[in-house]
This record gives structure tokens, C-alpha cells and sequence, in this order.
């Protein structure tokens, strides 16, 4: 890891191998980290969020595998984001001092999601009272309403938040309301925040391309398969070549078109994950259930089929 390096690029959202029975298998994520630099050029992680199950895990699985991502990380990866939140604010506390204690990059927390902050000033308390437990390391709201149902809008949440949480470093902003983001990004001027956006499949538009390419940072899920590919068409974007880089975004978003149809969340992303990079994954935690068969057969299929501009 690289400590006072500034974020860039893709950062992959992990899944949480498992093994057959169900409990963590921490035995995969060397060569999952190996995997993630050499053959997907992604160097920034971000575990127990979402795709990780975070919340469908215990607080010891959870230190168990910040410690992991943090120690296979140590030489290899730039930042490891560890999410801390969960509904009870002395565990999410308690995440944060381990995060802190053991060197992680940053940290990150969801809203809570059964009793809900309603205002801005509820949410802010709640994060503050977590950010507080690791003064020196930097601070990300994960915002990801269509899970959470909390709606707080972030553009309101950025004024004054710094006053309140020092370490604030900035959001993962996981929503389709880019008009919300556009109002994050105008106040951003000074670039004082950084905006991870999280919706992989929207950044297609032309329009919305433009805004999110300012943004510059993503982290979703299909960085763990698809990164080369997204780093191919930031590379396109940069240069610029404008139509090489909507080609691989609009194949992306048909690769994802194709799954979201089929159904598509955590339990399809670790079987996706598993069978591009041959590390066996395992299957999700209940409430999830496994992918299907069918799903895994369609899902490799296209992902076959699919003919991407650098011929692989
Ligand atoms: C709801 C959800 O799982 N969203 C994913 C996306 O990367 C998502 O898998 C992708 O856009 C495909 O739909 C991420 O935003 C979640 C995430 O970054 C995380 O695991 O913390």
C-alpha cells in the first residue's frame, strides 16, 4: 500500500470468497490480489461493502479479512478502503479503531438502514461519532440509497462536513440521481473532495460520460473482471478518443444489460468473478443464494461473444 498517495482510477469492489460451507476463505486472497493487479491493472480495493456482504458478515470475519486485504495488499495495492458500517454504532465504532490499528487506507460507512436518520444532521452525527474513532485516517460516506432507502441528499450532506469530520475524504456514491452528483461536483471546485461513483453500468451517456470522467474515480464491482477493459476506455478517454471510449463502455453495459435482465447482484457477481479469473469464490450468505446454472452458462456465453476493440 501506498500511504499519501492520492486515490486513482478503479477501485475494485471485492467480493468475500467463501468456501463451500459457508464461512470465509481467506486462503484465496493473495493470489485474488495477484489476480487484481497483474490481470485487471486495478490497485485500490474496497472490502465488506456491498458486493462483499459486509453486513452479512460478523464483526471478527470482518477484522479478519481487513486484515488480510491489508496485509496480501501491503506491497501490491495503493489503497484498501475498509467499509466500517453497520446498524449498531458501537460495532461500526469498533471496526473503525481495528481499521485504524491496522493500517487501512481509509474507511467508509453506509448509512444505517433500520432505523433511519432522517435529517442531515442525524446522518452527520452518526458518521461523525465513527470517523472520530480513527482521528487519522480518511473518511468516506458510502452512499447507496437504493439499499439503504436513505436519501439524504450528499450535496446538502457536503456543506459544513469537514468542520464536523475532520478525516471527511469524500463519498462513494452509489445512485443514479446524477443530478445530485453534478451538484457535488460544482462544489467541489477546490477539489477538496473525492467522488467514487458507483453505478458502473451508467456511465455511458454522453452527457453523464463527461460529468463522471471529472469525477475521474469509480468503484463498483465489474472492476474485479471487467477493470482492464474499464481501464482501457479511461485510457481512451483521456487521450482523447472519444468513440473508442463509448466503444467499450457501451459493451460493458451490454455485457451488464444482458445480466441485469437475467437478474443480477452480489450472488451472480461471484460466480461471474469466479469463472473469468478461475478463483473459486464460493457461494454468497443467506439471505443470497447461489447463481443458478442457467445464469452462469448465459452469463459466460456472452461475456464470450462480446468482440472488445483491443481483440481480447
Ligand atoms: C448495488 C451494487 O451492488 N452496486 C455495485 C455496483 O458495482 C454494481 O454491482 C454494478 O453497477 C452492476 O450493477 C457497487 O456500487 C457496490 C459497491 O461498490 C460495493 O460493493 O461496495
Amino acid at each position: 500500500m501506498t500511504p499519501g498517495k492520492k486515490l486513482q482510477g478503479l477501485v475494485a469492489a471485492t467480493v468475500t470468497p467463501m468456501t463451500p460451507d459457508g464461512q470465509i476463505n481467506l486462503s484465496v486472497i493473495r493470489q485474488y490480489v495477484d489476480y487484481l493487479v497483474s490481470e485487471q491493472n486495478v490497485k485500490n480495493v474496497f472490502v465488506n461493502g456491498t458486493t462483499g456482504e459486509g453486513l452479512s458478515l460478523n464483526i471478527q470475519e470482518r477484522k479478519q479479512l481487513a486484515e488480510e486485504w491489508v496485509c496480501q495488499g501491503k506491497d501490491k495495492l495503493d489503497h484498501v478502503i475498509i467499509h466500517v458500517g453497520a446498524l449498531s454504532l458501537p460495532e461500526s465504532q469498533e471496526l473503525a479503531r481495528h481499521a485504524a490499528a491496522i493500517g487501512a487506507s481509509a474507511i467508509a460507512v453506509i448509512a444505517p438502514f433500520f432505523f433511519k436518520p432522517t435529517k442531515k444532521d442525524e446522518l452527520i452525527a452518526f458518521l461523525q461519532k465513527v470517523a472520530s474513532e480513527a482521528p487519522a485516517v480518511p473518511f468516506y460516506y458510502y452512499h447507496i440509497p437504493p439499499l439503504t432507502g436513505v436519501t439524504i441528499r450528499v450535496e446538502e450532506l457536503l456543506d459544513g462536513i469537514k468542520e464536523r469530520i475532520p478525516t471527511f475524504q469524500g463519498v462513494k456514491f452509489s445512485d443514479t440521481d446524477l443530478l445530485d452528483l453534478a451538484q457535488c461536483i460544482n462544489k467541489n471546485e477546490r477539489e477538496q473532495f473525492v467522488f467514487l461513483y458507483g453505478v458502473d453500468e451508467v456511465r455511458t451517456p454522453p452527457l453523464h460520460l463527461l460529468i463522471l470522467f471529472l469525477v475521474w474515480y469509480f468503484s463498483g464491482s465489474t472492476y474485479n473482471y471487467l477493470g482492464r477493459k474499464a481501464n482501457l476506455m479511461l485510457q481512451a478517454f483521456a487521450k482523447p478518443d472519444l468513440a473508442l471510449a463509448q466503444k467499450y463502455q457501451f459493451l460493458t453495459g451490454e455485457f451488464l444489460n444482458f445480466v441485469i435482465k437475467l437478474g443480477f447482484g452480489v450472488a451472480q457477481t461471484k460466480a461471474v468473478m469466479s469463472f473469468v479469473s478461475g478463483i473459486p469464490m464460493g457461494p454468497p450468505r443467506l439471505p443470497l443464494v447461489d447463481a443458478s446454472e442457467e445464469f452462469i452458462v448465459k452469463a459466460k456465453a456472452k461475456l464470450d461473444s462480446i468482440m472488445w476493440p483491443d481483440g481480447d
